[in-house]
This record gives C-alpha cells, structure tokens and sequence, in this order.
C-alpha cells in the first residue's frame, strides 16, 4: 500500500476571553460588527501589550487571528489621536490587496476616519498622490519602502512624523537575501524616524512557522526588547496527515480504476508516478466535493499535475474539468486575482499551486491539501498543510513521496517530520556587503554619522564608510574631527536603490509568446528562462501543453504553438565555478551569537574567499513520456551560456590526500560528498539561509577535470556576502561535517539526508562517496594543523591571507 503512515493531528479547542474592558466602546462595537463576540486568549494578551507601547509578535497557528492582534491596536491608536499612523508591510502585492478587504472592513465597523490604501507599484500615481496626502494606514511592502518610501522620505513626511506603528505580517517570509535586505531596509526607517522625525514606531510582527520568531524578529528590526505571544488560544480541527510512498510494484485502488478506464496504449499514467499518483488523488477529491489545494515544488510539476488532472476529469467527470487550475509565479497579477476570488466565490475547487499560494491569502475553506515532495522545509510543510481544516472543519493532508533520498527518508522515519522541531529563520543583518549597499541609500536619504548611527548599522558600520568612500560614493567634510564628520552620499546614480534586488530576482526577463493567439503568456526571469524555454521544449500554461518553436534570444521571446503531446522535455546542463581571484578580506567583528572557537583559532584556515563565475551551460533535453518518466529521446541544444558574478568561499585539497583517496574511491565522489556535508553544517555557525548557499557538484557525465577543491558558493548575483562571513569558520565546519558522517550509522556508500545527500544538489546526488569523503576531510584538518603549527598567533592581524595559486 502507498500509504506509510497516518498521523491524527487532534483537535484544539478554544481558549477564549471576554472582550478586555480597557478597550474603547468603538473596538468592542467593531468586534461586534465583524461578527467577534469573545477574543483568542493570544489575541487578547497581544493587543493589550501592543496597546501598552511593547513591540510585539504573534507566533500562533496558521489562521488563529492574527490580523486581529495587530489591526486592533493600530486602529484604536490612530482613533484616538488622529494624526497617528501606521504602516503595514507585507512580503507580497497579493497579500496586501487580500489583508485590505479584511481592513476597510475593520475600519468602518471602528467608524473612525482612517484612510487606508495601497502604496506599491501597482498604485496609479494619482493614488499614490493622494496617498502621501492622506492616508494614515499605509500598505506596502519592503520593495517600495526601499526604492520608493525612504528615498523619497520628505514627501511621506507627515507619516513618518506621525508613525505609531509598525506592522510585519508572515514574517518567516523575510529569511535569507530577502530577509538579509529587509532588515537593512528597516533600519534605514528606524534611523530616519529618529533622527529626522523624532518618531519611534512600535512594532508588530505576525509570523506562523518558526523555531525562533523572538530572536528572528529582533535581528530584522533590529529591536533590544519584543514580547514573544506563543500561547496560541485559537481552535484547531482534527486532522489526518497521510504520508503516501508510491510504489512501483503495487497496483493501487487508484490505478485500477485507472486501468480499466483506459482502452488506450498511449496513455501516461498506468505506471504509478508520484505526479499521477497526486493527480489521481486530485481528481478524487474534487470529485467528492472536496475543496483541495495540491502544493508543488517547482511551476512545471504544478502545470504537469493540473494537465494529468484534467485529464483524468476528461474520462471520469468532464464537467468538472474547469473546476480546477495552477496558481504559481510568473502569471500576470490580474490572473492571479481572478484565481483567488475565483477559488474563494466557490467557481473552482481545486487548485494545484506553487509556494506562491503558500503565504496567508485567504481563499476560502479547504478541506484537502496535498503535497508533492517536500518543499524544503517542516516549517514550509506545516505552514501548507494549515491551508486547511480552517473554521473547525476536519482535514485532510497528503504527503506524496519522489523518489529522492529525502521524501524516502520521511516516508521510512515519519517521526523525524511529526517530532522534529521547526528549522530556524536565518537573517544575517550584519553582511558587509549589503550594509555597504545599503549605507549608500541611507546617506543619500540623510547624512550618515559614525557616533550615531552605529546602533543601528552595527560594528561594521566604519569600515564599510570607509569601503564606500574608496570607492567615490561617500564623503565627508574634512575639516570635520573624525567623530563629527557626516558621511554624504557622493556616487554618480540618482537613485542607488534602482541598483540593488532586495529579492534577488534578475531584472531581464524572456517572453512567452502564444503564436496563435499573440499573446503574451508569461515572463520568465533570465536565469531561468533555458530550463523551460528553447526550442522543441515542451511549455506548460494552465495545464496545456505548447511546443516553443523558436527562441529569439536577442529581443527574449519565445513563441510557442498549442500541442497535444504526451510527453515532457527536461534540461540537460551543468554548473561550473571558476575562481576569478581578488581575494574578498574578512573583517573580523563581533559575532552577535556565540562563537566555539577563540578568535585566533578561527582565523587559523587557509580556506580562500574570492569572487567567482558561476556558468551554466545547457548542452541537450531529453524527450520522456509522462507518467512512465521514461525518457525517449535526447535532443542537443546550443544556447548560450548563461553566467553571474558572485563570491565563493574554498579550500584546497591536497595532492598527497587525493592521490591516497584515489587507492580506494573515486575522488570526485568524496568532493562533492564532501561539500554536501559541510554545507549542512553551516547553519550551526551562522545564520544564513541554506538556498543562498550551493556546493559545488561535479557533472556526473563529465570526465573533465575537476578542481580538488571543497567549495561553496553564494547563489545570488553578486553574492550576499555569505561567503565571507564562513571563511574563518572553515576549520570549525570541516570538523562538524566529519563528526557528522562518521557519527551517521547509515548503511552504504551514497549516505542519506542525514548526512551528505542533499535535496536540492543540481546532480541529484549522484557520484557521492560517504567514505571517500571523510578520507578528504580527515586529509585536509590533518594538513590545516600541520601548516599552523609552525606558524605565529595570526590574532595580532586582522585577516590572515595564505597564497595560493588559483589554477581553475
Ligand atoms: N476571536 C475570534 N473568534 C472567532 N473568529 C475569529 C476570531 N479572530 C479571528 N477570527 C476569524 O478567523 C479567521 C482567520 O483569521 P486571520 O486571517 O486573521 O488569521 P491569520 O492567523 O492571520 O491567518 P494566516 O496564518 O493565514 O495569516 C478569520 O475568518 C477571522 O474572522
């Protein structure tokens, strides 16, 4: 049976409150008007502390009323002074649009005159006009704060002036580059308020799946005090978690209805696969009235399970086919909008989405989710599966397996998914370089002082003044004592912010054109246009198939033709790293968590950190029939490579080492093992967010060279510093990742999760050696420590830099 595990979620009852009476008559009529007779305990313990002046967040299940914890107080601030305002920052448009309904809703039952609205860039500039005139409730989001809102501070001057509160909804949104950007962003607000405004707004976070939502929260705006409210008092419906292994040899209920409903050979889906296994399921559910969301990793496997389901909707109930369709990025805004009020007026009943849905856009109830493959995370899986069951209703969650060593792993240990804690959010506030990204805004924005804006730009604030002023973009008045000067932003762009991707999405981006019908039907962004687009590649849009029959790579168009295919096309390509040089120098500074090591002992590594160039280069696809994942044909293809300039941080493998791996294992297979494990470590010396980090893989069809390095690399163009900030900790993460290895008891040579397979490794873990792994690692320590011994207490210097030839 494909079902491996069932585990009953049981249901939570409420834990209400009366209505507290320090509440003014027009917050409890409010309550009353939108249908709130009593409060969650959590709601209640949130308002009264953010009333009382605390900054606060809410860290409660997903749909306990958070919006409630924060609207309350903002609106019975702002009723009672009425120049008092608020600003709202969601991670996402469609959030802000769906948070606005429930908000106009609010705030005419509160019947205080409190304009709201939206100020992003889809706001017209009329509206934005009369926004900065009049809104007290400002929604937006980190994108508009950083290149629009604070740039242009002074004409949002009564705002800022008047700012009481600050609001951060789904906070766990803002992790990695993204969260790194946005906590820079909120300090360049902070430090405006203060400085220019004299405000000092309190802040509200809401965040739904987080190990640690004080600690995240404090590091993203930067905060010396927050209350944690935990204690979620909201109810919670039973649900049933299914874990679902497809198995090749069983035939399931499924498939037998499958089978007999098929009368031809060309058919897809007689072999269980875990997209038509999901399908099936889709269908199921859909078919019984049951409203359902099928969560998908990535936007091809989303269309491919809508075009599967739809199929099996043709043969089974064809008037339900257009009660379902694919929600994910890359659809143009308006069609994203017509899908959520579509799903939630009830025209739809099922929708098999990306993480794009995965955020608190209230669609409706749902009974079902189900999911295809982990996402990435518990926390992500959690946060998915909360989708349903809202309202106290029963649910349903299905966790459909691939066959990758990570859903296997799940599937055999269940536990690990149902105990484990929830992983972390990791920002680092203090990367050097988006500091100096952003000091070049915040001077623009208002001059920049060593004495007082160390507190909110940390330690490493005068030396990346310095950096910028090296580099033509800031200066000061040199008749100035050091400690007075004001740093004043000199560069040559009128607007700096244009220049930095706070979400590091490309800016270029390829059409895709419906031949027939001249249409644009998606835009995809630079970088990952050649995985979906080129020619003889099979394109998915809402479920139907198009075959590109030409890519115009200088003007960025594809045009593609309806098709009836049974078949999907798939990338071959690799990634290489090529080490430019330039050696990026570490600074060290204080660490705002605690460090093992002393510092002289970290800086103890011949680990290089250098700017690199990451390539890409597809050189075929492959033809493979659905369902089956068989594949028929391999097609070569010559498109230009594609390639960005980041950071990597390595280090050398001795010859004496590879040459005794060599005797017993395949060398290769040891490296990339290797920097699988140490890119596991990371998280236990700095807090980073793993997706900015890959290491480097070698192709397994390549025969090529291959660099006797263990490398890491930062995956944003430009790099966001990571890099850097693991260099002195290198010693310290080749020790961790070799006492995880040898402290690991899986059998065989190609490991498990656990230890040095990776989920999201471009080779698919293939040529991974456990064994040969730890003899590398053992190799390099044993030559780290001998190069040290001899060597004088590096602590006296502020970088040590060992040369190295870079021969790759
Ligand atoms: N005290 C309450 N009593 C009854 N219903 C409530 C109460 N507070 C909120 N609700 C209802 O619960 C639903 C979910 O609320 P809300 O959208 O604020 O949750 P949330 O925690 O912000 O959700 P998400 O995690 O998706 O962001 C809404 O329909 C809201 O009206």
């Amino acid at each position: 049976m494909q079902i491996v595990h069932v585990e009953d979620i049981n249901p939570r009852k409420a834990v209400h409150v009366e209505i507290p009476n320090e509440l003014s008559d027009n917050a409890k009529s409010a309550l009353k008007c939108i249908g709130i007779s009593k409060l969650y305990s959590h709601q209640a313990e949130s308002i009264m502390a953010s009333l009382s002046g605390k900054n606060v967040v809410v860290a409660t299940m997903t749909s306990s009323g958070k919006s409630l914890c924060y609207n309350l107080p903002v609106l019975e601030a702002l009723s009672q002074n009425l120049l008092s305002c608020a600003l709202y920052l969601f991670p996402t448009k469609a959030l802000a649009q769906d948070q606005l309904k429930a908000l106009l809703t609010i705030i005419e039952a509160f019947g205080a005159s409190i304009n709201a609205g939206i100020y992003d860039g889809d706001t017209s500039q009329k509206d934005r006009i009369w926004l900065r005139d009049n809104a007290r409730l400002l929604i937006t989001n980190p994108d508009m704060l950083h290149m629009s809102i604070l740039p242009s501070h002074r004409q949002f001057s009564r705002i800022l002036l008047n700012l009481r509160y600050v609001v951060v909804d789904e906070a766990h949104a803002y992790k990695g580059a993204f969260g790194c950007h946005t906590a820079l962003i909120l300090r360049r607000l902070r430090r405006l308020c203060s400085h220019v405004y004299g405000s000092d707004p309190s802040f509200v976070f809401s965040t739904a799946t987080s190990a640690n939502p004080q600690e995240h929260c404090m590091e993203l705006a930067n905060l010396s005090t927050l209350e944690l409210i935990k204690n979620d008092g909201s109810p919670s419906s039973r649900k049933h978690f299914v874990l679902w292994n497809p198995t090749p040899n069983t035939r399931t209920v499924l498939n037998k209805i499958q089978s007999n409903m098929d009368d031809t050979s060309n058919t897809s889906h007689k072999n269980p696969s875990p997209i038509s296994e999901v399908s099936y399921l889709f269908a199921e559910m859909v078919q019984h009235g049951l409203r359902c969301i099928t969560f998908c990793k990535s936007r091809k496997l989303c269309e491919l399970v809508l075009s599967y389901t739809r199929e099996i909707l043709e043969e089974t109930a064809p008037h339900l086919v257009n009660s379902i369709c694919a929600y994910r990025a890359g659809y143009v805004a308006q069609d994203r909008r017509r899908i959520e009020s579509d799903f939630f007026g009830g025209k739809l009943c099922g929708i098999a989405a990306t993480n794009a849905l995965e955020l608190g856009i209230d669609v409706g109830h749902i009974d079902v989710t189900l999911h295809l493959g982990f996402p990435g995370s518990i926390a992500s899986l959690w946060q998915q599966a909360g989708r349903s069951g809202r309202r106290e209703k029963p649910s349903l969650a299905v966790y459909v397996a691939f066959e990758g060593p990570l859903d296997q792993y799940f599937m055999k240990f269940p536990q690990k998914l149902f105990n484990s804690p929830i992983e972390c959010c990791h920002i680092d506030a203090e990367n050097q370089q988006v500091l100096e990204q952003h000091l070049v805004c915040a001077a623009l924005e208002h001059p920049v002082s060593l004495v007082y804006d160390e507190k909110y730009f940390g330690c490493g604030l005068s030396i990346a003044v310095l950096t910028l002023k090296s580099r033509g973009y800031l200066s000061s008045d040199p008749s100035r004592e050091s400690s007075a000067k004001l740093w004043r932003y000199i560069g040559h762009e009128k607007m700096p912010s244009r220049a930095i991707s706070i979400r590091a999405i490309d800016t270029v981006k390829y059409k895709v054109i419906d031949m027939q019908k001249d249409e644009v039907l998606e835009e995809i962004e630079e970088s990952k246009a050649f995985f979906q687009v080129y020619e003889g590649a099979v394109y998915l849009h809402q479920g139907h198939n198009y075959l590109v029959k030409e890519l115009n790579i200088s003007d960025k168009i594809a045009f593609c033709q309806k098709a009836d295919l049974k078949y999907y096309t798939k990338t071959r390509d690799y990634t290489d790293i090529h080490v430019v040089g330039g050696n990026i120098v570490y600074i060290w500074k204080q660490l705002a968590y605690p460090s093992k090591g002393s510092k002289s002992q970290l800086l103890r590594t011949t680990a290089q950190v250098h700017v690199c160039k990451v390539t890409t280069t597809w050189f075929g696809f492959h033809r493979i029939w659905r369902g089956s994942s068989k594949i028929f044909d391999t097609v070569e293809l010559h498109l230009p490579k594609y390639s960005y300039e980041s950071q990597a941080v390595w280090i050398q493998v001795p010859q004496s080492v590879k040459a005794l791996v060599e005797k017993q294992f395949s060398f290769r297979s040891g490296l990339h093992a290797a920097s699988h494990a140490l890119l596991h470590v990371v998280p236990i010396f700095l807090r980073c967010n793993l997706s900015d980090l890959a290491p480097e893989c070698p192709n397994p069809h390549d025969a090529r060279y291959f660099p006797e390095r263990i490398l890491l690399y930062d995956q944003h163009p430009g790099g966001t510093g990571v890099s850097k900030q693991i260099k002195p900790y290198f010693t310290e993460l080749l020790t961790a990742a070799l006492e995880l290895l040898t402290s690991c008891l899986c059998p065989g040579d190609t490991g498990c999760p656990n230890c040095i397979q990776n989920l999201s490794c471009h080779e698919y873990n293939e040529l991974i050696h456990k064994d040969a792994a730890i003899m590398i690692m053992k190799g390099v320590l044993d030559a780290e420590k001998s190069y040290f011994q001899n060597l004088p207490d590096p602590s006296e210097s502020p970088t040590v830099e060992v040369n190295q030839n870079i021969d790759n």
